[in-house]
């Protein structure tokens, strides 16, 4: 159970989020959209614990959030580290080496573990046949695949996506979708994740939380954040709806309101 209680997020006096709260149960696929700049990612990341609230708390089962990351969240940005140098599946056993010695070495016993785990995992996400290969011989679909074993190899209950897919073809995103759904439901994993695209939203998650300002001063458009405007149970929602929503998310973008 995680619990977001009266959140406020402020770089400066430029307030990204205000007043947010929630409660997510274990095993709720969120989906988070809003305009560019909202504070999605700001939001993320306080969950992964890279980032502090400015204000009010997050408890995971009743225990403030670590303020670092830890193995019981996973992340896949849509933009990613590797290292070049190393196999795809070095790339995915290192993360347990590092978690085992933040030096990144594992040897004997323990490193045929890891690198069983990393192939175990490749299967999974499709990608065993690449298991030798380099990064940069992978295409964006096969990168984010990677991706998701990396976090997988921790095996993180709660699964944090920020955009992930953004940059894949359609018919390589649906297969992307497949393999979500089924990680989620196989690991009973509790997903948060950021998309722009309304239809991913609502087709991939239980809860549909839309991200925007609640309200704005034109004279000073740093002085309030957004909020969670809709929480929607995924399956209950009307079209009319979605289409008032995905209307106000082309119209509210933050960037319109700050320079427009
Ligand atoms: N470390 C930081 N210092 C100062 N301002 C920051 C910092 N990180 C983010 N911001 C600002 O916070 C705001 C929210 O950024 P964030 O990346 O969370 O938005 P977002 O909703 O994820 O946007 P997008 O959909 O474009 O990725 C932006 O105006 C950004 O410039």
């Amino acid at each position: 159970m995680i619990e977001i209680e009266h959140i406020w997020k402020r770089y400066g006096d430029n307030v990204i989020l205000e007043n947010i709260s929630a409660t997510v149960k274990e095993g709720e696929f969120i989906t988070l959209v809003g305009a560019s700049g909202c504070g999605k990612s700001t939001f993320l990341r306080m969950l992964l614990g890279t980032e502090s609230p400015s204000q009010g708390e997050i408890k995971i089962d009743g225990k403030p959030i670590p303020d670092e990351p830890d193995a019981e969240r996973g992340v896949v940005f849509q933009q990613y580290s590797v290292f070049p140098h190393l196999t795809v599946l070095e790339n995915v056993a290192i993360a347990r080496a590092f978690e085992k010695t933040r030096l990144g070495f594992l040897f004997g016993a323990a490193k045929k573990a890891a690198r069983d785990e990393a192939a175990a995992l490749l299967d999974i996400v499709g990608l065993s046949h690449m298991r030798d290969r380099y990064p940069d011989e992978l295409s964006g679909g096969m990168r984010q695949r990677l991706a998701i074993a990396q976090a997988l190899i921790l095996k993180p209950r709660i699964l944090l996506l920020d955009e992930p897919f953004g940059a894949l073809d359609p018919g390589i995103r649906a297969d992307m979708h497949d393999l979500v759904l089924d990680l989620w439901r196989k690991h009973k994993l509790t997903v948060f994740m950021v998309t722009h695209d309304l239809k991913e939203g609502f087709h991939l998650g239980t809860r549909l939380w839309v991200f925007d300002k609640l309200r704005v001063d034109p004279q000073s458009p740093n002085a309030y954040g957004a909020g969670i405007t809709y929480d929607l149970p995924v399956g209950e929602t009307g079209d009319e709806l979605l289409k008032e929503i995905d209307e106000s998310l082309s119209m509210t973008s933050t960037e319109e309101l700050t320079h427009g």
